[in-house]
């Protein structure tokens, strides 16, 4: 065979039918923007023909809808020299709309590589610029980078030849291949001695196989050909007894004339065909052995990563690759994660801000969370292991520090709130009378904790450092803090209460005490007073026990409650010798005593009577009293009562209390002015008294009557002698003979007793009214005050009494 493959190339004489149908010139086979549209499927220049990767190869595989499909898809490369059918192949193959070579030129078709999605299957199918062109002349730098390129990328490579090319090493590529595998040991010989996966099925298509030599024959000469090659590499040392086999798997196949044997041609692509669509087959060519693992959607960053490495001329290292790829498509796909995770979370954060307690805030969290690394996972663990879980440790620790402030803003807003709950629960528990204190207490602290708790233990998340115990310790102290002040506080209220029971206790029986005035006036008072005291305290100390009061609390309270109750006592009895009771008291007294007799019917002087020395009796018994209402101190000294004083003092606001002088009811001068006041109102009293007996006085005399029988003697006869009168004087004795004999006699003396009082007191008043001055007709109650004392003796002497 010639080994000068320009010289013995067939001439093309089909057109892509693609490319007819849309009148589109294939020449170049590519647009300014690198991607052209043909029907329904888009193909892109992935490098183009100056060698530059094309940016747009990711958003293209999310076009073809594959970004998402992971590890189901598949990728195929075609390797050859230039125009032997390759595009034609692809076209056929996969249903691809790669350009073909116009019949009628003779130049390359395909520049650069390009790709497109296989039609209803999940294949991306590379079409690589023809080797051995005419148009890169010497230059084969980039035949051997798109040969490295392809055979990186893809599953399967096909090496298109033409049957007369078998045997051939310039004209089969031969001298290509071996770079390739030279640089392939390179990529994959340390993983194939590791035993993973990396393996690539190199699939040889015989083009226009006339059938003289049979394909077992080719395929021996090619196999031959390729362990020569293999045998020739340069191999590093520990790879020195590695085969072909051990990294790629040979296939052969061989297609008919596409023009002279056309319908065998399409017959036999479509035989082929099969192999790669239908999975269940024997020969199914797309193995799981030769996938790269790469996922659909870092495809197109590994494979830029690739053309890099081959651009750069450096070592192909894939598994460094892969990393690099991994680290990319995780770092990616975590801040895809965070972002939906940050917009999940971004609405609880104001409330949690605000100071609200957000319910099942931890529910929440965790589902966020979960998502967040469902989504990861889900996308990255597809890649490098190592990166994989490095990425996800590193998406954790951020997904935690950005919950660590909710959940230490949820504690914060729990430990408020139950604190408030807290206290509204003491509130509500210490309304009304009897209750425990200890048991609301400890009611309300067992509540609030456990709120706490559970709200605490909900927003914590597993798999964290996260801890609330710090914070119910300070939630602990604080609601001792608040249980203490409502103990100081109730213990207040409860001395109040005491306060007010005791005042009213004692009102009555020292007012019926006061108002007797009795010797043992205090005694009485006093008694009351420490009986109704003893019983408040008792009281107190029964509450006290249940607030779990201290010795010295204890100690303190009672003292206040003595001594707020011996001020309640003082207010009494200031209240009982106020000016005018004490003097209403000493009137009555004298009143009781000078007014009415010892059997308390009330007097009416007589001219014989000795008003002067009752008067005296009654002053002085009297002004007895004033003495012993001013002190404070009781015949029975078993019955005094004693408080320590306390002085003033600014610091603990305390007034000054000195006992002592709380004994003192009023001063001395206070007992000479109400001396003084009372003895004007008892000259009063003396003055009525002595001007009632000069009122009776001026009774009608005896002697009237006996004038009135001389001077009636003449009518008496007249009535006597009249048969008239005397009729009437009869039926008067008649009635009363009949009175008599009925017993009415005692009313009629009532009833007559009653008229004749009523007009002896009429005359008495007529008269009285006749002889009195006007100084004596004033109300004697209304002068006692504002009149001297002095002038009712002066007015006494000028009607000829004497005042004692
Ligand atoms: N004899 C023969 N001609 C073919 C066959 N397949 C395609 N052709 C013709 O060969 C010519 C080149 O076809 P292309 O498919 O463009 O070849 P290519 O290898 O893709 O060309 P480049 O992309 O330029 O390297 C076209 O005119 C085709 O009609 C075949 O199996 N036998």
């Amino acid at each position: 065979m010639s080994s000068d493959n320009q010289g013995i190339r067939p001439v093309p004489i089909d057109a892509s039918p693609a490319a007819q149908a849309n009148g589109v010139t294939p020449v170049n086979g590519h647009t300014p923007n690198g991607a052209q549209q043909f029907g329904s499927s888009e193909r892109i220049q992935v490098i183009n023909d100056e060698k530059n990767f094309t940016p747009d190869l990711a958003s293209q595989i999310d076009r073809w809808g594959l970004r998402d499909v992971g590890f189901s898809y598949n990728i195929v490369a075609v390797f050859g020299s230039q125009s032997t059918g390759k595009s034609t192949l692809l076209n056929r193959l996969f249903g691809t709309t790669f350009d073909v070579m116009d019949e009628s030129q003779r130049r390359q078709t395909t520049k650069g590589i390009w790709m497109c999605r296989g039609k209803g299957m999940g294949v991306m199918v590379m079409d690589v610029e023809g080797t051995d062109g005419r148009e890169r002349g010497e230059d084969q730098d980039f035949e051997r980078k798109s040969a490295l390129f392809s055979l990186a990328s893809s599953e399967i490579l096909i090496i298109n030849l033409w049957e007369h090319q078998v045997g051939l090493y310039q004209g089969a590529n031969m001298g290509l291949l071996k770079t390739v595998f030279e640089v392939n040991l390179g990529l994959f010989g340390k993983k194939a001695q590791d035993g993973t996966s990396g393996r690539t099925l190199l699939l040889f298509v015989i083009r226009d196989h006339i059938g003289v030599t049979p394909l077992a024959n080719l395929q021996a000469t090619l196999t031959a050909d390729l362990n020569k090659i293999w045998e020739s590499l340069s191999k590093p040392a520990e790879l020195q007894d590695r085969l072909l086999s051990d990294y790629f798997d040979l296939s052969f196949t061989a297609l008919p004339h596409k023009v002279l044997a056309a319908d065998k041609f399409e017959s036999e692509v479509q035989q082929l065909r099969k192999r790669f669509v239908e999975k269940g087959r024997e020969d199914y060519l797309f193995k799981s052995a030769y996938h790269k693992r790469i996922p659909a959607d870092g495809v197109a960053f590994y494979m830029e990563g690739i053309w890099e490495q081959v651009q750069t001329n450096k070592d192909l290292d894939l598994p460094t690759q892969q990393e690099l790829l991994a680290q990319f498509r995780c770092d990616e796909i975590s801040t895809l994660a965070l972002a939906e995770f940050n917009e999940q979370s971004k609405p609880q954060r104001r409330p949690v801000e605000a100071g609200r307690v957000v319910e099942g805030l931890g529910s929440m969290m965790r589902n966020w969370k979960t998502q967040a690394l469902t989504r990861y996972d889900r996308d990255a663990s597809r890649y490098h292991q190592g990166v994989y879980k490095r990425k996800r440790v590193d998406l954790l620790s951020v997904i935690d520090s950005t919950l660590s402030p909710l959940f230490l803003g949820q504690l914060k807003n729990l430990h408020k709130s139950c604190l408030v709950a807290f206290k509204k629960e003491m509130l509500e528990g210490m309304r009304g009378e009897g209750y425990n204190f200890a048991v609301v207490v400890n009611k309300a602290r067992e509540k609030c904790e456990t709120r706490f708790t559970e709200g605490a233990k909900e927003a914590l998340l597993e798999d964290t450092d996260w801890t609330w115990e710090d914070e119910v310790e300070l939630l602990r102290e604080e609601v001792g803090i608040v249980a203490d002040q409502c103990r100081k506080d109730e213990t207040k209220k409860m001395v109040n209460l005491i306060e007010r029971t005791c005042k009213r206790q004692i009102s009555e029986p020292v007012d019926i005490h006061l108002n007797k005035a009795a010797p043992d006036m205090w005694d009485g008072v006093l008694i009351v007073f420490k009986t109704t005291l003893e019983k408040a305290e008792a009281t107190y100390l029964t509450k006290a026990k249940s607030f779990n009061c201290t010795e010295e609390e204890n100690t303190t309270a009672l003292a206040t409650l003595r001594k707020r109750a011996w001020l309640v006592l003082r207010a009494k009895i200031d209240e009982q010798v106020a000016d005018p009771v004490i003097l209403g008291k000493l009137r009555g007294h004298f009143e009781d005593r000078f007014r009415y007799d010892d059997s308390g019917v009330p007097r009416v002087w007589k001219p014989e009577d000795d008003i002067d020395s009752a008067f005296k009796k009654a002053k002085d018994q009297t002004l007895e009293l004033i003495p012993r209402y001013s002190k404070i101190a009781p015949v029975d000294p078993s019955n005094e009562y004693t408080l320590p004083s306390e002085p003033s003092d600014s610091l603990s606001s305390t007034e000054e209390f000195d006992f002592p002088a709380t004994l003192t009811v009023f001063t001395e001068t206070k007992s000479l002015d109400l001396s003084a006041r009372f003895r004007k109102d008892a000259d009063a009293y003396y003055v009525e008294a002595k001007r009632s007996t000069v009122s009776s006085v001026a009774q009608i005399p005896y002697w009237m009557y006996g004038v009135l029988v001389i001077l009636g003697w003449n009518e008496a006869m007249v009535v006597l002698f009249n048969p008239l009168y005397f009729a009437f004087l009869l039926c008067a004795l008649g009635s009363a003979y009949a009175i008599v004999q009925l017993g009415l006699v005692g009313p009629l003396i009532q009833v007559s007793r009653t008229v004749a009082g009523e007009v002896q007191r009429q005359a008495s008043d007529r008269l009285r009214e006749h002889f009195s001055q006007p100084v004596l007709a004033q109300p004697i109650r209304s002068r006692s005050v504002d009149v001297d004392s002095n002038d009712g003796e002066d007015e006494l002497r000028r009607r000829g009494g004497s005042p004692m």
